[in-house]
Parts: structure tokens; sequence; C-alpha cells
């Protein structure tokens, strides 16, 4: 279930996103899951500024846990069937929020969203030098991804929030891989496979035109 207690592994997170893309190229929602719960987890040690944005993404992985776990769960091992099976049977709400509020297209799109965040925010604690802050890495790395669909209220909470991030070396700590030069090198071989799922999702997305689900 989302939000279980347990130290955050970066190796953990790394290991789900490098299972998630299958020999054909679909992203498997089970791994998805199990990467998102990793990173859920680290929100949680961050404290409870953060609380507003922990809910929200529990919140949206227990929606996909329903999902996979539920009546029609075959159609739900992958976005590709997610997909086609909530388009084939007119479970999205494609104009306006309405009989299919929480469908597993549009409650994706929203992790799929901040996963870009992530791409930006991880590559920019692997490239930043020893005395960044953490903070400006990630108000930058929002402001050039999730910013764009947030309103203003949950732009300024975000923002704040931000501000109260350690160091970038207390974060390559609590990675839990090692030293910062061992944590920077796992940054690098796990970006790769986040972004494979991210490019995916995103040409799946925009050929079913779903990219701007309300
Ligand atoms: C050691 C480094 C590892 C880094 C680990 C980072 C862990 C981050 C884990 C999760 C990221 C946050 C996921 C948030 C999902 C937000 C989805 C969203 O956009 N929801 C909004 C729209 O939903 P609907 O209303 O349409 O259903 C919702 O309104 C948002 C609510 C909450 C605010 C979201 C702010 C997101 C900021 C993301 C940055 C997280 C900062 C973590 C700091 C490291």
């Amino acid at each position: 279930m989302a939000g279980a207690a347990g130290a955050f592994s970066l190796r953990e997170v790394l290991a789900a996103f490098q299972t998630c893309v299958s020999e054909r190229r679909e992203v498997l929602l089970g791994p998805y899951l199990s990467g998102w719960r990793g990173l859920i987890r680290f929100l949680h040690s961050l404290g409870t500024i953060f609380s507003f944005i922990t809910k929200d993404a529990v919140a949206k992985v227990q929606i996909m846990e329903g999902y996979s776990g539920g009546e029609q769960r075959e159609r739900y091992t992958s976005l590709q069937s997610m997909v086609e099976y909530e388009l084939a049977n007119r479970l999205v709400d494609v104009q306006k929020r309405g009989g299919h509020p929480e469908s597993g297209c549009r409650t994706v799109l929203r992790l799929h969203r901040a996963l870009r965040w992530l791409q930006l925010f991880l590559e920019g604690l692997r490239t930043a030098g020893e005395d960044a802050r953490t903070s400006t890495i990630c108000t930058d790395s929002y402001n050039a991804s999730l910013a764009a669909y947030h309103p203003w209220v949950i732009r300024k909470a975000a923002t704040v929030a931000f501000c109260t991030l350690p160091s970038r070396n207390a974060f390559l700590e609590v990675m839990n891989v090692g030293t910062a030069e061992e944590a920077v090198a796992m940054l690098g071989e796990a970006l790769p496979h986040i972004s494979d799922v991210y490019d995916i999702t995103q040409e799946l997305f925009a050929q079913h035109d779903l990219l701007n689900l309300p």
C-alpha cells in the first residue's frame, strides 16, 4: 500500500524504474507504482511541511493500486493496456471532469508530470557543485515542469516548502548508497531509466491526445 514507512533507498527506486520497461517497450504499472512508493518514503522523511505533497502523491498511487489490484487488473498491467482499455470503454473524461473523475489515465498523467520534475531535479543534483543549494535546484526544476499545472496557492506553498530542504550533501547521504560520489554515480545510472519511462509515457499520451486531461 502507498505510503508505507521504511528507509528511502535510491537503489530500490532505481531497480523499480529499471524493470518498468518491458521488452515490448511497455511501461509496467507494478514496478511504476513501486518506484513511486519508494519516492514517497523519501517525501515522508522531509516532515510535515511537505505533507500536502505527500498526501496528494499517496492518493494518486492508491487510486492506481486500486485499479491494478481490482476486478479489471489484467487491463492495468501496463500503461499501454490501461490507455487502450479506458479509451475503448469511455472511462476517461476528456473535456471536463464528470463521470470518471479518477480515471487511470488522468491519474497517471499527474504522476507523469511529476516524473519530469524528478528527472530535472535529480539531474540538477547530479551535476551541481558541492555548495549548490538544493532548494534552488528543486525550485528551478519545479518551475520548468509541474508549476505550469498548479494554481498560485500550490506554487506558493511548494516554493515555501522547498526552502526547508537540506543541503545537497545531506540529500546524497540520505540516498543510502554510500559516499556522495557513489550517490552521484548511482544517479547517473538511474536517470536514463527514469527518462526512458518518461519518454515512452509522453509518446503514448501524446499519440492518444491525453496530455491535457482535466
Ligand atoms: C534523494 C533524492 C530523491 C528525491 C526524491 C524525491 C521524492 C519526491 C516524491 C514525490 C514527488 C511529488 C509528487 C507530487 C505529485 C503531484 C501531482 C500533482 O501535480 N497533483 C496536483 C494536481 O492533481 P489534481 O488536483 O488534478 O488531482 C495537485 O493539485 C497537487 C497537490 C500537491 C502539490 C504538489 C506539488 C508538487 C511539488 C513536487 C516537488 C516535490 C518536492 C520534493 C522535495 C525533494
